[in-house]
């Protein structure tokens, strides 16, 4: 366990070799020790911290192995306190994914929403095991710092250095681990690629000793505790985002007004709230042609996550100003 966590075989690669490999020729300074693993079962909470698009939610799909929380190449995708579960072994990880600390520059995103954002960041930290905090390998700018100040000193912080596969120099890596190293005295250094699925399961093993014993909280199967209808609305919010583009702001959302179950049939009814008339114009699309992609490729999956026909009706609406209004903010669900 003393050992830092790279991933990487007996034979150093050359630099620049495409290979995700790191030499082992470099040696960081020693690492404290991991707590005693015990027999029995564990079970604990793991908040997933960082800026926006260091690739949380990628991470939280691949630890719970189903789509729990959207991804997109947009920042500041995650709203939601998403809780992923997954069991390996006699161990349950319970993943809380938290929203990108929000920086006052990002204009765009200001006004109450922001408020509401960075105080989910601030309570999902306080009663966890452990946290990830994760930031994109070789990299650490000013957002960074920003989220890692406002971690509580008393936990276990693990350092997951994503994205290792875009780092152009895998020889930096280990200089740029030992900086880090004299940022914060982190439990455990992983550099890693969440869209590699070795290092996920890596992961698992370097996570498991901060579990502690005790009777797991959910099934063994559980995978979120969020409802279908949740899953529902977060469907079609990626959708949504990604076949707008970057035309759309964040402050669109998607309502579920209607979800009934007959049989093997899902009835799903939603409505996506847009801040202006031209924003409903962007959502709609010529000939109302976007409207209808959002909707097919949203039901198809859906049908896949839910394993039940679904038929999916969505509307659009224009709710001027609602990002402003904390008490609308309220009413769809931003704690
Ligand atoms: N190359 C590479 N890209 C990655 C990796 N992990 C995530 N990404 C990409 O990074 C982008 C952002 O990923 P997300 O998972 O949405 O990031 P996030 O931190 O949840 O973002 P917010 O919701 O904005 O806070 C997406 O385009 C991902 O595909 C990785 O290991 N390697």
């Amino acid at each position: 366990m003393n050992t830092p966590p790279i991933p990487g075989d007996e034979t150093p690669p050359a630099p620049d070799s495409g290979d995700t490999t790191v030499p082992e020729t470099y040696e960081l300074p020693p690492i404290p020790p991991a707590p005693v693993v015990v027999e029995g079962q564990r079970c604990g909470l793991l908040a997933i911290v960082g800026r926006p698009n260091v690739g949380k939610s990628t991470l939280l799909n691949a630890l719970v192995g189903q789509k729990i929380s959207i991804t997109s190449r947009k920042a500041q995708t995650t709203r939601h306190r998403i809780t992923g579960i997954r069991t390996v072994g006699a161990s349950q990880f319970v993943f809380v994914d938290t929203p990108g600390f929000q920086t006052t520059h990002l204009k765009r995103h200001s006004g109450a929403m922001n408020k509401t954002l960075n105080r989910t960041v601030t309570s999902s930290v306080a009663d966890v095991d452990a946290v990830l905090f994760m930031v994109e390998a070789g990299r650490f700018g000013l957002d960074d710092a920003k989220v890692l100040a406002l971690l509580p000193p008393d936990k276990p912080v693990i350092l997951v250095a994503n994205k290792l596969d875009a780092l152009r120099r895998r020889a930096d890596i280990l200089p740029w681990l030992k900086t880090m190293q004299e940022r914060h005295a982190f439990a455990q250094y992983v550099p890693m690629s969440a869209t590699t699925a070795a290092d996920v399961e890596r992961l698992f093993a370097i996570v498991e000793p901060y579990l502690p014993e005790q009777p797991w909280f959910y099934e063994e199967d559980a995978l979120t505790d969020r409802s279908d209808r949740f899953l529902a609305s977060e469907i079609v919010r990626e959708k949504l985002f990604r076949l707008t583009g970057d035309e759309l702001p964040y402050s669109s959302t998607v309502v579920i007004d209607k979800f009934e179950e007959e049989g093997n049939l899902r009835r799903i009814a939603a409505t996506i709230v847009v801040e202006r008339d031209a924003h409903k114009g962007m959502v709609i699309g010529e000939g109302g042609e976007r409207l209808k992609r959002i909707g097919t490729e949203s039901r198809q999956e859906l049908e896949r996550l839910l394993d039940a026909k679904v038929f999916l009706e969505l509307w659009v609406k224009v709710r001027s100003g609602w990002a402003d209004d904390e008490a609308h903010l309220r009413s769809y669900g931003y704690e």
